[in-house]
């Protein structure tokens, strides 16, 4: 596995063509568009990587995998009165479908179900005891208590929050909302600007990929019906108006984020977590979905065989 795995960074590294750094958050404008790092954690315990493995990067959307399975286990179906479960087809940030729809965003990875999932877990509370939460709740399933927010990060998205703003309003306007929206708004820029390595994201995602049992100190997160549940979420949601492509290529449950790290779960065995700055038009890793289609064609992991 370790020579697939150093064979596809090779494969990286010799790509021309990297994609465009995210700027409309200025402080992601500055992250080198040559950086690429893959982990992958199997169900096993085994741990392999190549490229810069051990250097932190935004997560940014990946975060909405880690706030639904918080959101799931405060309310539990109820979540899904606010928030619905389809595809949307539409850019990350579109707030089109939210007029013909009374407020419900369309699933929780398209940024306006975000903002709503964060709404959900807030309960009443104060943005720094829900984000208090959710590092603790992150820097439980990757076993690593150094994981932390980039505050920069976060304060530049808070700079340049008007489309993101739109969408809270919008949602708010119908009822959708409870809180007041810049408070869930600053909540929503932190949960997205924790930093990560890709081994803590590939350790933090295993329990996805072991019926909800966190490796390896074997205690469940979810049900196993759960993590099949936010699995599918990934796999139909999880790349926006490119989740289509996404599982024609690679056909695994996956999340991106505009920081240009993908998240990646092979059920039954591990979680793969790739970077590479550079976005396609969709706002989605372009060298992160090459190397990842490289992995299940060398591996035959994809949920869809070889
Ligand atoms: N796709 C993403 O990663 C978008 C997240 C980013 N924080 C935003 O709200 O625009």
């Amino acid at each position: 596995m370790q020579d697939v795995l150093n064979e596809i960074a090779r494969a990286m590294a010799a790509e021309t063509e990297r994609g465009k750094v995210a700027d409309y958050i200025p402080e992601l404008a500055h992250v080198d568009p040559q950086k690429f790092a893959i982990s992958l954690a199997t169900v096993e315990g085994a741990r392999y990587s190549a490229g810069c493995a051990t250097t932190p990067f935004s997560i940014q959307s990946i975060s909405k995998v880690f706030t639904l399975t918080i959101a799931l286990g405060k309310m539990g179906d109820a979540l899904w009165s606010n928030v619905g479960r389809e595809p949307s087809g539409d850019p990350f940030n579109s707030i089109v479908q939210l007029e013909h729809e009374g407020g419900k965003p369309r699933n929780p990875f398209i940024n306006a179900g975000a903002i709503a999932v964060v709404d959900a877990i807030m309960m009443g509370h104060e943005p720094k005891e829900t984000l208090a939460e959710l590092l603790s709740f992150v820097r439980y399933i990757a076993d690593d208590d150094s994981i932390c927010f980039d505050h920069t990060v976060a304060a530049s998205e808070m700079a340049h929050r008007d489309r993101n703003a739109s969408l809270a309003h919008f949602m708010k306007a119908f009822g959708r909302l409870r809180h007041d929206v810049d408070k869930v708004l600053g909540t929503y820029f932190h949960q997205c600007a924790i930093a990560m390595s890709c081994q803590q994201l590939a350790h933090a995602g295993l329990f996805l990929a072991s019926d909800g049992v966190n490796q390896p100190s074997n205690i469940r997160v979810v049900s196993p019906q759960r993590a099949r549940r936010i699995n599918s979420l990934m796999m139909m949601c999880g790349h926006y108006d490119a989740s289509g492509e996404f599982a024609f290529r690679v056909g695994l449950p996956g999340k991106s984020g505009v920081g240009g790290g993908i998240l990646a779960i092979a059920p039954g065995q591990g979680a793969i977590a790739v970077w590479s700055p550079g976005l396609d038009e969709y706002g989605n890793s372009l060298l992160g979905t090459k190397a990842l289609e490289m992995f299940v064609q060398r591996t035959g992991w994809s949920v869809f065989g070889h």
